[in-house]
């Protein structure tokens, strides 16, 4: 591991321990951003979303799983699979069929045959965002950065106060992969 890598491992540990300290903030905010979502042309286009079942120092994704599914859109979930793989797999709002991977986030269960990894939307998570270039950082395992490599479509970024930076404050790599659009609150 070079230094840069060394920069971004304690940038994440700062910026996760500022996400836990504004949860309250970040919960709050995510009823506007969601909305700001709803206005957008990409969501009101997309037929197939994305998105993550959020952790509390994330923006919640409650909502807009609920009014996806009312608005007859399919909503996709990641399951983390073998070699920093995810595989999106379709949800239908029972949150009880959902198992609990290692790293605490639940997920849906694996099924082959429903796999869809060309949503119309990607709704991409991150923990910090460089809202100039759109570049983003993860929590590490660097999962969506590889994914977007092979994903041509639609991709936006709720982005709360706490992950809100004019330049980025972490080392950028080659293989980063910017966001199309970034929700901001105002
Ligand atoms: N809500 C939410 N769901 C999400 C993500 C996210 O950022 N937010 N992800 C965004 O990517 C994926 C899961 N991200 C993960 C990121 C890190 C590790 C992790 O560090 N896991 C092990 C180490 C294993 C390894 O190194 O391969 C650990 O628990 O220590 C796991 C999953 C898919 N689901
Ligand atoms: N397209 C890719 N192909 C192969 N390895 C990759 C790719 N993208 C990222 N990686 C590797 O994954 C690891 C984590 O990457 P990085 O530090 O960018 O994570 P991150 O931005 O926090 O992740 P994520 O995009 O999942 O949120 C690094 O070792 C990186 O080299």
């Amino acid at each position: 591991m070079g230094a840069t890598n060394l920069d971004k491992v304690a940038f994440r540990k700062q910026q996760i321990q500022k996400m836990t300290q504004m949860q309250a903030q970040t919960q709050a905010e995510s009823a506007q951003l969601t909305q700001q979502l709803f206005q957008t042309s990409a969501w009101q286009k997309a037929r197939s979303i994305a998105t993550t079942i959020s952790s509390p120092i994330e923006v919640n994704t409650r909502q807009l799983i609920t009014q996806a599914l009312k608005d007859g859109k399919q909503v996709l979930l990641p399951k983390t699979m073998p070699h920093r793989q995810m595989a999106f797999l379709p949800f239908d709002d029972q949150y009880d069929r959902l198992v609990v991977s290692k790293f605490g986030i639940p997920e849906p269960a694996y099924d082959a045959a429903l796999v869809n990894q060309t949503p119309d939307l990607v709704i991409v998570p991150a923990i910090a965002f460089d809202c100039q270039t759109r570049n983003r950082i993860g929590f590490g395992a660097g999962y969506y950065d590889r994914f977007l490599a092979g994903y041509h479509g639609a991709t936006v970024a709720l982005v709360p106060t706490v992950m809100k930076y004019d330049a980025a404050q972490w080392p950028l790599e080659e293989h980063d992969i910017k966001i199309n659009q970034l929700i901001l609150c105002h």
